[in-house]
């Protein structure tokens, strides 16, 4: 039997925690039993930022980038910006061409890359365009050891989700966590809450409709389709303990309602996950840390929990 393909992980911003919570992982690869990776970026910012901790990295892991950037924690730049960008072009390009079995991104700052490249939103709409897909095709799911969340809509102004919320869009994205949940995590016959959008679920219409007109319809039809799909559930209390064993996945109808109870409960264990695309895409759930970078303090568990899931999720659909 071959050697599986190893994950291309790439170093995200620079400025960021992203290059010590790689070289962490890394390091303790073989006590953690983490399956193989390389790194997508660059080796000047791997030195460097290796000579701080104390871990050597070695170049022949390192997949470079075109663009390469000072490494300066806790100081984004538009070179940082680039090589961020670049890494994870990378790393998708090493997985289209056969040599990576999925992709793992440490933290990018949205805003910086934002000031590089105005068409884009997020690492998970980047790996949809690289697929060719439609951005609505990849899900973003949060999974920590307590629960696992979706977002229906994800990057945008919470004025704009009502708006954003139709009976379509929440039928295919629903179908598309119905069927990863059985394809990547084996779970025979998901269980999916749909969380309301307005307070009590709308309290019979009298604190919105939303919940009558689009969120119960695509329940229903969802539900005709043989899929596991309850709710509107009021939102407030989706997450208790009590109701959490209810359900493998809930799905939020906006970011903040579905990543404040995954962050609050699995904060250094949290993964970020991209759903509905032929790649394998997983992603520490935490942020750029731009405040602790460089400090010797970040924990690197949420990365190395990305790591493991992508390793197992690859492994999964290489069996299949
Ligand atoms: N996967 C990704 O690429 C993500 C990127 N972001 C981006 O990160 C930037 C900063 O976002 P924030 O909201 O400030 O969230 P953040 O997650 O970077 O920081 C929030 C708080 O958590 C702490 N923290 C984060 N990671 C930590 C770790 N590994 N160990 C210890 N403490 C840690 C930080 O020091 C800070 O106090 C934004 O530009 C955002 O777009 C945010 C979430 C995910
Ligand atoms: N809040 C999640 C987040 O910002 C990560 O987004 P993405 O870059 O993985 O699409």
């Amino acid at each position: 039997m071959p050697d599986p393909l190893p994950l291309a992980v790439t170093i995200g911003d620079p400025a960021g925690v992203g290059p010590e919570i790689v070289l962490e992982a890394w390091s303790r690869r073989d006590e953690l039993r983490l399956p193989a990776f390389v790194v997508c970026g660059s080796a000047r910012v791997m030195q460097a930022a290796g000579r701080a901790l104390g871990i050597s990295f070695p170049d022949s892991l390192i997949a470079e980038t075109d663009v390469d950037a000072d490494y300066l924690p806790g100081q984004p730049t538009r070179d940082g910006a680039m090589l961020a960008r670049a890494a994870l072009s990378q790393a998708l390009e090493l997985v289209r061409t056969g040599r990576a079995s999925g992709v793992v991104t440490a933290p990018v700052s949205k805003a910086a890359i934002y000031a590089v490249d105005d068409t884009f939103v997020g690492q998970t709409e980047f790996c949809a365009d690289a697929c060719g897909a439609p951005r609505n095709d990849a899900v973003m799911m949060l999974a920590g050891p307590s629960l696992r969340t979706v977002p229906m809509t994800v990057h945008c102004a919470l004025a704009e989700v009502p708006g954003r919320l139709t009976r379509e869009l929440i039928v295919e994205r629903t179908r598309i966590v119905a069927r990863s949940l059985v394809t990547d995590y084996g779970i025979a016959n998901p269980r999916i809450a749909l969380a309301g959008l307005n307070p009590h679920a709308g309290e019979d219409g009298r604190m919105g409709r939303e919940e009558i007109a689009i969120i119960a319809p695509a329940i229903v039809q969802l539900r005709g389709e043989g899929i596991d799909a309850t709710g509107p559930h009021p939102a407030d209390t989706l997450f208790a303990p009590h109701k959490r064993g209810s359900y493998d996945v809930a799905i939020a109808m906006y970011h903040d309602q579905a990543l404040v109870p995954l962050k609050t409960l699995d904060f250094d264990e949290g993964v970020n996950v991209t759903l509905g695309l032929p790649i394998v895409r997983t992603s520490p759930d935490h942020g750029t840390a731009f405040d602790i970078a460089g400090k010797g303090v970040a924990r690197a568990s949420a990365m190395i929990a990305a790591i493991r899931m992508a390793g197992e999720i690859a492994a999964r659909r290489a069996d299949a």
